[in-house]
Formats: C-alpha cells, sequence, structure tokens
C-alpha cells in the first residue's frame, strides 16, 4: 500500500519549508504550517466556488452590488444629482435624511478586519507583557496538560472566588439591527474590527485592542489540553490547541496550491440537536460578523460552533495565549482584564533587578450575544486579555480554522465588492488601491428609509458616510417669523456623495 499522492506532496512542501526555515521549535513549525495551509486552501476553496456561483448566474444576474444600484438609481435620481464635490458636505451641523427608499440590499454590514490580508500569516511571538494571572481555574488552559503555570488549578472552583475579584459592572452592549441606507466605516461601532495596535490601550507586549468592544472574538484552545481534535459527522478538522504557550509561533508564507481550490475540503462540522442550532442563531442573531455571511458560510460557521458551558471564575481566554477559538455568550457573564507590561527596578550596584508584574485592569464585560476572542484569530496575535466567566456561563466556540477561513473569504470578496463603487467617489480619487482597500474593509452598509435621520444637526458626528445609492436631502433648522422651526434644504445628496466626519487619512482631502 503507498500514501496518497496528495499528501506525499503535502510532505514534500513541509520538508522543503522546514529545509529553508531551519525552524528551532520543528514541531510548532510544522503545527502552524498545517493550519495555515488548511486556512488557504479552505479560503481558496470558498472563494473558487463563491466566484464559479458568481459567474454561473451572472448573466442573468448582475454583480450584487450592481444589483443594489439599479434597484434604487435611476435615471431620474442622477439627472437630479449635481456633482458631488459641489454637494458634499462634512461635519455633522446639517442635518441629513434619508430622500429616497434605502437602496440596495444590504450585503455587508460589518466586520472590517483591515490588516487582516496586509499580515499575510506571519504569526507574531508570544510576548511575556501581562502574562496569564495564576489565581483562576481554567478548562481552557492553553497550555499543554502540565506544562502551564495553571496546570495544577482546579476547573471546579466556584463563583466565591470570581465573586470577589470579579464584580461584574455592565452589561455589555448587543446593537439592535437598524434601518440603514449609507457606507460608513465603523469607526464607533461596537463590533469594529481594527488593528490591535491603533487602539489607545495597546502596548508592546500587550497585543490587540478592544477592537469590537460588545463586540466578537473569542479563543479557546482546545479546552485546556482535554481536547486536541473534535471529531463530527462531517470530518472535522480541528488542529491541535493550547498547545502553543511559550513557542514562536511563527509560520513562513508558501504559494497557495491551484488545485486546492477545486478539491473538497474537510470542514468542521460538530453534530448538534434542532434545538441547539435554535440556540447558536439566537445567541448570534445581532452579531455583525454573521449578519455578513452568506447562507453556506452562515451554515458552516454554525455546523463548527461548540457548545461550551464554564462555571463561575474560569479563564477561558488567557491573556499571552495563543488563540484557537472565538466565542459567542449565549448565557452568562464575562468579564476581559488586561494586564500591563511589568515593571523593573534597579537598586543600585551588587543588587539584582527586582520585576513586578503588570498591573491588571478590567476593561470589558460580556453578556449573552456578546462575543469575544477575535482579535488573536485575525491578527495572528496572542491573546491580548484574560477572559473570566463571572457566573455559570454557555458559550458557543469556532475554531480558529473555520473562523479566519470565513473571514479572510469575506473580507477579499467586500473588496471586491466596492472596489469600483470606491474608484469614483471623488474624495477617495488620490488614494491607491491598497488605501482604497483599506477603506472597503471598514465599510459597512446601512439601509436607512425614507425619511429617517442619517446625522442630526447638532449632535456630534461620529461616522463619515458615502451615499451607495438613494438620495439624501442636507437640512438645516431655521426659526420663522411665528417663532417656529423650519428646515430649509441645502441641497440633496446622491450615489458617491459623502457626508460625516472624515476620518484619517482622507480627512486632508475633505473640500
Ligand atoms: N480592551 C481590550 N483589550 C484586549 N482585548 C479585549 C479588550 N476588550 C475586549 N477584549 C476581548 O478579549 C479578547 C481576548 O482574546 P483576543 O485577544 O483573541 O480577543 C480579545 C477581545 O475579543
Amino acid at each position: 500500500m503507498s500514501l496518497p499522492s496528495s499528501y506525499s506532496a503535502i510532505l514534500s512542501d513541509l520538508n522543503r519549508e522546514v529545509l529553508r526555515a531551519q525552524p528551532s521549535d520543528p514541531l510548532q513549525f510544522c503545527a502552524n504550517w498545517f493550519a495555515h495551509r488548511l486556512e488557504q486552501e479552505r479560503s481558496a476553496a470558498r472563494a473558487s466556488s463563491a466566484s464559479a456561483a458568481a459567474s454561473s448566474s451572472s448573466s442573468s444576474n448582475p454583480a450584487r452590488f450592481s444589483a443594489t444600484r439599479s434597484s434604487v438609481d435611476d435615471s431620474s435620481m442622477r439627472e437630479a444629482t449635481p456633482p458631488m464635490s459641489a454637494r458634499s458636505v462634512t461635519g455633522e451641523t446639517p442635518g441629513v435624511r434619508s430622500a429616497s427608499p434605502g437602496g440596495g440590499k444590504s450585503a455587508n454590514k460589518g466586520s472590517r478586519p483591515s490588516s487582516l490580508a496586509q499580515q499575510g500569516y506571519a504569526f507574531g511571538g508570544v510576548h511575556g507583557g501581562g502574562g496569564p494571572r495564576d489565581d483562576h481555574p481554567s478548562p481552557f488552559s492553553e497550555y499543554p496538560p502540565g506544562a502551564g503555570p495553571r496546570a495544577g488549578s482546579s476547573a471546579a472552583e466556584g463563583p466565591s472566588q470570581a465573586g470577589n475579584r470579579y464584580s461584574r459592572s455592565g452589561a455589555p452592549q448587543v446593537g439592535a439591527p437598524t434601518q440603514q441606507r449609507a457606507l460608513a466605516p465603523t469607526s464607533d461601532s461596537e463590533e469594529e474590527v481594527e488593528d490591535p495596535r491603533d487602539d489607545p490601550n495597546y502596548r508592546p507586549g500587550v497585543t490587540g485592542g478592544p477592537a469590537f468592544g460588545g463586540g466578537f472574538g473569542g479563543g479557546i484552545s482546545g479546552a485546556g489540553g482535554q481536547e486536541q481534535q473534535q471529531q463530527g459527522g462531517g470530518g472535522l478538522t480541528v488542529p491541535s490547541v493550547n498547545y502553543n504557550l511559550g513557542r514562536r509561533t511563527s509560520v513562513s508564507a508558501e504559494s497557495l496550491d491551484p488545485d486546492a481550490a477545486t478539491q473538497a475540503l474537510p470542514k468542521t462540522v460538530i453534530p448538534k440537536t434542532a434545538s441547539q442550532r435554535q440556540r447558536i442563531e439566537k445567541a448570534i442573531a445581532d452579531n455583525l460578523l454573521f449578519r455578513n455571511l452568506d447562507e453556506d458560510q452562515h451554515t458552516d460557521v454554525v455546523n463548527a460552533m461548540k457548545e461550551v458551558t464554564v462555571q463561575a471564575g474560569t479563564e477561558v481566554i488567557v491573556q499571552g495565549a495563543v488563540g484557537d477559538f472565538f466565542y459567542v455568550v449565549e448565557e452568562g457573564s464575562f468579564e476581559v482584564w488586561v494586564r500591563g507590561p511589568p515593571t523593573h527596578s534597579y537598586a543600585g550596584p551588587g543588587q539584582s533587578m527586582v520585576s513586578q508584574p503588570g498591573e491588571e485592569k478590567k476593561v470589558a464585560t460580556y453578556g449573552p450575544g456578546g462575543s469575544f476572542g477575535e482579535l488573536a484569530l485575525m491578527y495572528n496575535a496572542p491573546r491580548a486579555a484574560t477572559v473570566v466567566a463571572t457566573s455559570r456561563a454557555t458559550m458557543w466556540a469556532l475554531d480558529r480554522v473555520t473562523f479566519r477561513s470565513i473571514l479572510v473569504e469575506h473580507t477579499s470578496r467586500k473588496r471586491k465588492m466596492y472596489e469600483a463603487f470606491l474608484g469614483e467617489v471623488s474624495i477617495l480619487q488620490e488614494l491607491n488601491a491598497k488605501e482604497r482597500a483599506k477603506i472597503a474593509d471598514a465599510l459597512e452598509e446601512k439601509v436607512y428609509d425614507e425619511g429617517e435621520q442619517v446625522v442630526v444637526e447638532g449632535e456630534v458626528g461620529k461616522n463619515f458616510y458615502i451615499i451607495e445609492s438613494g438620495r439624501a436631502e442636507v437640512t438645516k433648522r431655521k426659526r420663522n417669523a411665528q417663532g417656529g422651526i423650519d428646515e430649509e434644504v441645502l441641497g440633496v445628496l446622491g450615489k458617491g456623495d459623502y457626508f460625516g466626519v472624515a476620518p484619517f487619512p482622507f480627512s486632508s482631502l475633505s473640500p
């Protein structure tokens, strides 16, 4: 009996990479390489099936974005629309309200994994800034059994301990669905994905930021060494988790095997009852990340989710560890703690250096519908914070490979979708393709009903809006002779026009 040729080919590729990289930790290198390869192949397969579906339907069905525009952007609207520059407004002073039915179907609202593609797959090293605390039990220890500082702790420790240390101070905000129309960077969105380095809390050694606020992201890691691989009806392939802490997690890039895209790739499928599926749907209903997915992606996500129940005091995520899972909270509450970098003091000649662990601060809380653990998965960075349950809690965990392959695919689709549109927006004309791609990542489509206010005169503006389709009136309140308030229409905006607070880097281009 001989080995399958595809397997031999994979091993040849791996051997080549090992020879080239000469890793000091070959086992970790191989683990990373396989995980990366799997992500690439799944992403390519998704992209390939999506483009096949798109091309097979393209004759009768224009691209989604065109279809969106055509539904509202009729010729009369175009004629009624003055040149963009003349009608563009900045700032929040005038009110802007939708003047026509919100056009298009909102396809992609959501996440902004801006640096994902830029980072490629260069895994960051695990750094020590604020290592894991040693006073909380964790059935999800991200250490190999017996190897981590918390190896001896018991998962059964109860709420009393957690109650003392982690008094919950507030519920996470879970955004309700809104009627939307314009495209806005999600700079103030709870579920925005940001490069962790942009976060004010970011500091070297504590990678990551609160990208999603109440949003998403979480990581499990093979359930504390309890589980190295999950297997489901469909042949699950979750690489071993939790086995990386303290190891350098770097992967050298390899080219994508073009044939891989056409191969049937294993997906993570964890068998579930109908009621479990319903519970997942309810838990993710308000999460922007999941709202963006197409039907297949949605199904893949639900299939791959694993139910996890923890006791109060459990550290689901440990700062500094390698992240393997993203979590959505179904029930219960969590606190997020970030430990700052350690300080070092030196008393003088002959004295040794004294190091103090960094201060730990509570930075967020989560409750039902909240999600966490996305940062490490999106940015291939160590966990940016410790997340601890403050009550008994039930979560749904999504493995790293499924999370990344779906998100990466989604990101590239979103970029393609908005590429042409953004190229036509006057304020963005001077940007290069890469800069426009970054903006595409940040866009969130919102659909507004006719008459609905988008920004309100006098209120502090947070977003920058570009009109994808439809029209919006710019109005200003004026006192009339009778002492009442009239709304004077200053202008009408149309497709490609923009208003609101222009974020860097194009604020300098504002008229
Ligand atoms: N201020 C914050 N800094 C870092 N992580 C945060 C913060 N607020 C919430 N989190 C969440 O805590 C998670 C810890 O694991 P991740 O770094 O994967 O993703 C992180 C976020 O989902």
